[in-house]
């Protein structure tokens, strides 16, 4: 995967000392993600849900799995990023405003986090605009600085690409081939492309960095999976990473199993949890049908869905929904319900998906292999699950769940992993 590049010796910006003699101490390296509050495009991206998780989640959660790092790091200056950030097990560095500017530089940010850090000997800057980063990456470049000697080591992917001059008035009218002779244009499988910088992460020693370099030194890159590469620059890029995270992204350390039980909350998961009273005490409740196709699709997979309820509900307007689901209802403790089924069906709870929007819901939510929240469930069950909806409860989050379940069972089953 990686191959390293030419010695900077040989006409690099810095040459250091060469690294760790043996007695020394192994160096501290820490994983540090620049997220400022501000942001050009979208409104506080680095906190944005991706896929269900929030940016800076998907690679805090690459580095804090790879177990190269003594320490993970945010350095940010908002306070909803620093208990984001918490919330995924990073540690937090309130860096000042001076270093949070749309003219501030990450070199500016990692100098700062580094004058308050003396322990600290390596820093690996990742870069939450990269989602796709899995721990097997990192792995491989801590390696490379530690055993390997290198001084600083950054993310590059491979493209076939060919590039052509800028045609300049006045300058340049006319424009030339960069990379390429176009009477004997290569094929792609005839050529080996060039290498990138992707912006995924960017390791380097202190002493590089102290003296105003990210890359110098003893000098390498790590080439990254094409399919691993993404880079969030512009708004436009946002759906097509969302899209790759669900295909190519790390879902954490364990390993999926196929879903065979989908436990949905009734009150605000499948209706919106609005209820409709009469006269003559009868409730009116209603659902979407986007919802009432999802639970199809996940039947004809062979998925059972159940519904679980903690309030009373007529089984009269259950049937009358007609989505084949066998429910309880006055439930007082949901895990208490969803162990029975679980067990009465055989199943590990990594075979259980949970879809719930409330405080009973949190101890499934956190034991399920695949879990969910509508957009508008309470915060304690958004912080307890791996996936927040776009829709809301009652309209259509079901519905994303289930396509969720699927793209994940894809996975699944290319991964050829065999069920518990
Ligand atoms: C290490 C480095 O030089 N990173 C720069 C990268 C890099 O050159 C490209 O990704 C390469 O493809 O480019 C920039 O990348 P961008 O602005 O998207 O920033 C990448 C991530 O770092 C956070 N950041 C950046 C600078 C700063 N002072 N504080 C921060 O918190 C952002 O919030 C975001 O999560 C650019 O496009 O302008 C600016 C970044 O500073």
């Amino acid at each position: 995967m990686a191959a390293p590049a030419a010695d900077s010796s040989s006409g690099g910006p810095v040459a250091l000392q060469p690294a760790g003699d043996a007695g020394r101490p192994p160096l501290h390296m820490a994983a540090l993600v620049l997220a400022r509050g501000g942001s050009k495009g979208i409104p506080l991206k680095n906190i944005k849900l991706l896929a269900g998780v929030p940016l800076i989640g998907w690679v805090l959660r690459a580095a804090l799995d790879s177990g190269v790092f003594q320490s993970v790091w945010v350095s940010t200056d908002h306070d909803e990023i620093e208990k984001v950030a918490k919330q995924f097990g990073a540690k937090v560095h309130r860096r000042s405003s001076e270093v949070s500017k749309d003219s501030s530089t990450s070199l500016d940010a990692i100098v700062e986090f580094l004058q308050y850090h003396d322990e600290v000997d390596v820093i690996g800057n990742i870069q939450a605009t990269s989602p796709c980063l899995h721990p097997t990456d990192l792995t491989r470049v801590a390696k490379m600085i530690r055993e390997d000697g290198f001084d600083s080591v950054f993310s590059v992917v491979r493209r076939h690409q060919f590039r052509w001059s800028e045609i300049k008035k006045g300058v340049s009218e006319v424009t030339v081939p960069q990379n390429l002779n176009p009477a004997k244009r290569p094929r792609r499988q005839d050529w080996d492309g060039e290498l990138y910088e992707n912006g995924s992460f960017y390791f380097a020693k202190r002493p590089l960095i102290e003296k105003g370099y990210l890359q110098g030194g003893k000098m390498a890159y790590y080439e990254m999976r094409a399919e691993h590469s993404v880079d969030i620059d512009v708004d436009i890029d946002w759906p097509i990473a969302e899209q790759r995270v669900l295909r190519y992204g790390y879902f954490g350390k364990e390993a999926l199993k196929e879903v065979k039980l989908l436990v949905c909350t009734i009150d605000g998961c499948l209706t919106t949890g609005h209820i409709y009273v009469s006269g003559d005490e009868k409730e009116i409740l209603s659902y979407d049908v986007r919802d009432a196709t999802g639970i199809r699709l996940l039947q004809k997979r062979g998925v059972e869905v159940r519904l679980i309820s903690e309030r009373d509900c007529s089984s009269k307007t259950l049937s009358a929904m007609k989505l084949g689901c066998a429910a309880e209802i006055n439930v007082a403790d949901k895990l208490l319900v969803v162990e029975k089924w679980r067990k009465e069906m055989g199943l590990c709870w990594k075979e259980v998906a949970y879809l719930g929007n409330e405080e009973s819901d949190v101890e499934c939510l956190k034991k399920a292999g695949m879990s969910a929240v509508p957009a508008d469930g309470c915060p304690a069950a958004q912080k307890a699950t791996g996936y927040i909806c776009k829709c809301n409860g009652g309209r259509g989050a079901i519905r994303e769940f289930a396509e969720h379940i699927f793209l994940l069972m894809e996975k699944v089953n290319s991964a050829g992993k065999k069920l518990c």
